[in-house]
């Protein structure tokens, strides 16, 4: 029987800028097409912060240049995120097989997550986004009810929530794919975060944190392994200092003591543990690998990578 995982893409291995991206995803998607070759269903998720923050700029700021200018809320922004990302997967991942011969549909689901409307994130958020702005700007951003926070020296920048995430939308339609072998990207950004409201969805203005994102998909897939692809081949504790040291294999209790010691950052490693450790504690026996793209091969054989058990 076939492993599943599910793939979560890093800025290192996705890339910022159109051109950048296109270069990223070629290489990732030759590891990609490297799990593939070993036997797995694979389903891929993705950063889209730096994305979705060109599109918010281009949608309302040089928007207005054209006649038929209406705002783009940052629910619309991301599920633009996920497409042309999803694009850019679905082209290279789909040519990396094919060039070992291997041939798979590979697809973009457009996903909406719902998330709380009353999740502490949207008293304090935390996604920084798009564009510096200077201080006129700022100001009007706040008047429109935005948050902006200062970054000193540099100048302001839009912030949103970054909700939980509750549940997959299409998590049906994801499955399905994945039953049927085809490669599957979804849940893009963390997913297009969305209310419910009564039996009806409204895109929310946040943007949801894709590794934990991620988590919810490989537990909603019943995953055997949910792999995150950053820019670190192993993840360190006492970052920085002279008793730093690489993990390699520990368990679900060893994650959740260094993080409670805070040895990760807010923003950047803690999340992949908080969705590690909530995927391992949902689904017993299975694993997640925190490594770089270009580790992915050597992790999931064992021989390098943070694997939490
Ligand atoms: N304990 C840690 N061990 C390794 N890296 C850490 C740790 N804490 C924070 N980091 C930082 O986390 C970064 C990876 O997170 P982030 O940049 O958000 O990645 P991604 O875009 O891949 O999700 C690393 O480049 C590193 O600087
Ligand atoms: N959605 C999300 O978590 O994006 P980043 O990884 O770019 O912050």
């Amino acid at each position: 029987m076939k492993k599943r995982a599910v793939l979560a893409l890093g800025h290192r291995a996705l890339g910022i800028t159109l051109p950048d991206q296109q270069k990223a995803v070629t290489k990732t998607a030759e590891a990609i097409a490297d799990l593939i070759e070993e036997g797995y269903q694979v389903a891929i998720t993705h950063s889209n912060a730096p994305q979705v923050g060109m599109i918010h700029t281009a949608m309302n700021e040089f928007g207005k240049e054209h006649q038929d200018y209406t705002a783009a809320p940052m629910s619309v922004c991301s599920a633009m995120s996920q497409g042309y990302i999803g694009y850019d997967l679905q082209k290279a991942i789909r040519e990396a097989l094919l060039n070992r011969g291997l041939y798979r549909t590979v697809s973009t689901v457009l996903t909406q997550v719902i998330v709380d409307p009353y999740d502490e994130a949207f008293y304090t958020p935390t996604k920084v986004l798009g564009r510096y702005l200077n201080a006129e700007e700022a100001a009007k951003e706040r008047k429109k009810g935005n948050y902006v926070v200062e970054e000193p020296g540099k100048g302001f920048r839009r912030i949103v929530a970054a909700p939980n995430p509750v549940a997959i939308v299409e998590i049906d339609a994801i499955k399905a794919l994945l039953d049927a072998d085809q490669v599957v990207i979804a849940a893009g950004g963390g997913g297009i975060p969305v209310l419910e409201q009564e039996h009806h969805l409204k895109g929310a203005s946040a943007v949801v944190e894709k590794d934990l994102a991620a988590g919810k998909l490989a537990e909603e897939t019943d995953a055997d392994e949910l792999i995150i692809l950053t820019s670190v081949e192993k993840v360190k504790i006492h970052m920085g200092t002279d008793r730093e040291e690489q993990l390699e294999e520990i368990s679900v209790e060893e994650a959740k003591g260094y993080m409670e010691e805070g040895h990760f950052g807010v923003y950047n490693m803690l999340p992949k543990f908080r969705a590690s450790i909530s995927f391992l504690e949902k689904r017993e026996g299975r694993r997640a690998i925190i490594t770089s793209f270009d580790h992915v091969k050597a992790a999931v054989q064992g021989k390098t990578g943070t694997r939490i058990l």
